[in-house]
């Protein structure tokens, strides 16, 4: 069995086996960060593609748009075709629109003449158009070497007129990474106007006929997410955005840093907090609370010896605790600890049972017998406290002033709560000794406004006996400061002869208590001990 002696206790004092669970909710925020982070790149990475789409769809409806209304423009010229008249009304016409950069006329399935051209020396055959819309529209794509050798461009035609779509409808798009790609197309994607970004056949075929991947927010490389957007109205196309590289993968290496970092972090705080919250469930402080709650306290007496005849008069109840996880901590430690956190009048109530408990037979034996039991200065302001142990004491039969409170005054500020409840002790007939005296604010100045009938000498007085130390002086100031005092002086902390007899022949009335005698003990051992007093030396040697 060992024994825990903190210096000083904390009631987040760390179990011995630190959990690898807190290591594991590090890694798990870590983990989590990078998954939120992804999430978020992807949500803006779709808003993107519908921004990029919704780009694409209005250039594309502009230029339609624009085409038709250039066509209608044309119809209406009230020139003859190919006219000087009618090139100069179709030229004035042009500059109503940005994305038409020539308007023509056909004759049996060729062009005669544009704005830009004139009348043209060799007529161009137009090819088969690409698409004819219902409303009777015909659609080229790139259509090559017309008006001019040299020159393509998508061209429409209704009637006998025909505009050229200018080149400039999808420049200065908003400004796309090199995976991001897109397709614009008919409402049913059976016809492909124009693709955009690094997309070949194949991989626009399986695009348009693709399913959404339900699986694309998973941080793994490969996955893919596409928006389509079509537009309303008469004219309907549709565009089709893909994003091949998701999240985290398409973003730079200084940004994967950033969010490494960021991801440590928040484990880190992720795992404090697992930490903290299990080193509450597991601290020291909580063992002890369960520990008071479950009466798992024991105490251990240590015998108080009249020095004259050795005959053990009573015993000092000392509060014990063995944890499952901590061992044996001292009551240095336990006791301060439930000092600190509100605990110690439920801690001392339990000491209180238990003694009485186990003192009862020899306390009830032997009227002249008395137990100690160390009170803290929150017992005193306890107001259940006196009731609590009025009902106890009846209940065993026993008497008011077997019964000894040990009191430690630690602060200036505890006199008056102590000598406001000690009287209240005194007057129901209870004892009270000044714990600990001449340590601290334990002195005689205001010993008699205590009215104590018992002073306990600290033992590191005891123990400088035969030192040349300054508590040795203080001691020989103390024996004289106790001759003429009417109360039973304890002298604790007895370890040889020599304190003992040194005791002895300046104090005869004295009480003793050290391991001269017997160190602290179970109840069984004291009712041994108590046959065969009377003590001279340590009797569990
Ligand atoms: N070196 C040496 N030590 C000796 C000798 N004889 C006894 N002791 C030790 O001196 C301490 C005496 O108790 P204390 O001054 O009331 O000091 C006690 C008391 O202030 C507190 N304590 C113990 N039990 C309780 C309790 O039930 N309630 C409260 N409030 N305090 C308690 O804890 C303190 C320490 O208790 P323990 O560790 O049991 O330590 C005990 C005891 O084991 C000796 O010859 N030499």
């Amino acid at each position: 069995m060992h024994r825990v002696s903190q210096p000083a206790p904390s009631f987040f004092t760390l179990p011995k086996k630190m959990h690898w669970m807190a290591l594991l909710s590090g890694l798990l925020g870590t983990i989590l960060t990078i998954c939120v982070v992804h999430v978020v790149i992807i949500s803006h990475e779709r808003e993107f593609l519908l921004e990029y789409s919704e780009a694409i769809l209005s250039r594309a409806l502009k230029a339609n748009k624009e085409s038709r209304l250039s066509l209608k423009f044309a119809s209406q010229s009230p020139y003859p075709q190919c006219s000087p008249q009618d090139m100069g009304y179709l030229r004035t016409g042009l500059w109503d629109f940005d994305f038409i950069h020539d308007i023509g006329r056909l004759k049996n399935g060729a062009i005669e003449c544009s704005a830009g051209w004139g009348l043209l020396t060799h007529q161009r055959n137009l090819p088969h158009s690409s698409e004819l819309t219902p409303d009777g529209y015909q659609f080229w794509k790139q259509l090559k070497d017309i008006p001019k050798e040299g020159i393509s461009s998508d061209a429409v035609a209704q009637g006998n007129s025909i505009a050229f779509v200018s080149h400039y409808v999808f420049t200065n798009l908003p400004r796309v990474p090199e995976f991001i790609s897109a397709v614009l197309t008919t409402k049913r994607s059976d016809y492909i106007y124009q693709t955009f970004g690094d997309i070949n056949k194949q991989q626009t075929v399986a695009l348009l006929s693709g399913e959404q991947d339900p699986f694309f927010w998973l941080p793994i490389e490969g996955r893919k997410i596409h928006t389509e957007l079509c537009s309303q109205g008469s004219t309907v196309v549709c565009t089709t955005a893909v994003d091949s590289q998701l999240g985290i993968f398409g973003i730079s290496y200084l940004y994967h840093t950033v969010i490494i970092v960021i991801g440590f972090l928040f484990g880190g705080i992720t795992s404090l907090l697992v930490s903290f919250a299990r080193l509450r469930k597991h601290s020291l402080g909580s063992h002890l609370k369960k520990a008071i709650e479950k009466k798992l306290l024991h105490v251990q007496y240590q015998p108080k010896i009249q020095l004259q005849t050795g005959e053990v008069v009573g015993v000092e109840a000392l509060a014990r605790w063995n944890d499952d996880t901590y061992g044996a901590v001292s009551p240095d430690v336990f006791i301060a600890l439930a000092e600190q956190n509100n605990l110690i009048k439920s801690l001392t109530k339990v000491i209180v049972e238990k003694t009485l408990m186990d003192m009862r037979d020899y306390l009830v034996n032997n009227e002249s017998f008395f137990v100690s039991i160390n009170l803290s200065i929150q017992d005193l302001t306890d107001t259940q406290f006196l009731s609590f142990i009025d009902d106890l004491v009846e209940r065993h039969g026993i008497k008011q002033e077997q019964l000894i409170f040990e009191i430690t005054e630690r602060s200036a500020a505890d006199q008056e709560a102590m000598s406001n409840t000690t009287k209240q002790f005194i007057k129901k007939g209870y004892q009270v000794s000044l714990d600990d005296f001449g340590t601290g604010y334990s002195n005689l100045s205001w010993l008699s406004a205590l009215e104590a009938d018992e002073i306990k000498i600290d033992k590191m007085f005891t123990q400088a006996i035969g030192t040349d130390s300054i508590n040795q002086n203080m001691l020989n100031g103390i024996f004289q400061l106790i001759e003429n005092l009417k109360m039973h002086v304890v002298f604790e902390g007895i370890e040889d002869q020599c304190a003992e007899d040194y005791i002895l022949e300046r104090s005869p009335d004295a009480i003793g208590q050290g391991w001269l005698y017997s160190r602290p003990v179970n109840a069984e051992a004291i009712g041994q001990l108590l046959t065969t007093q009377p003590l001279r030396k340590d009797s569990n040697e």
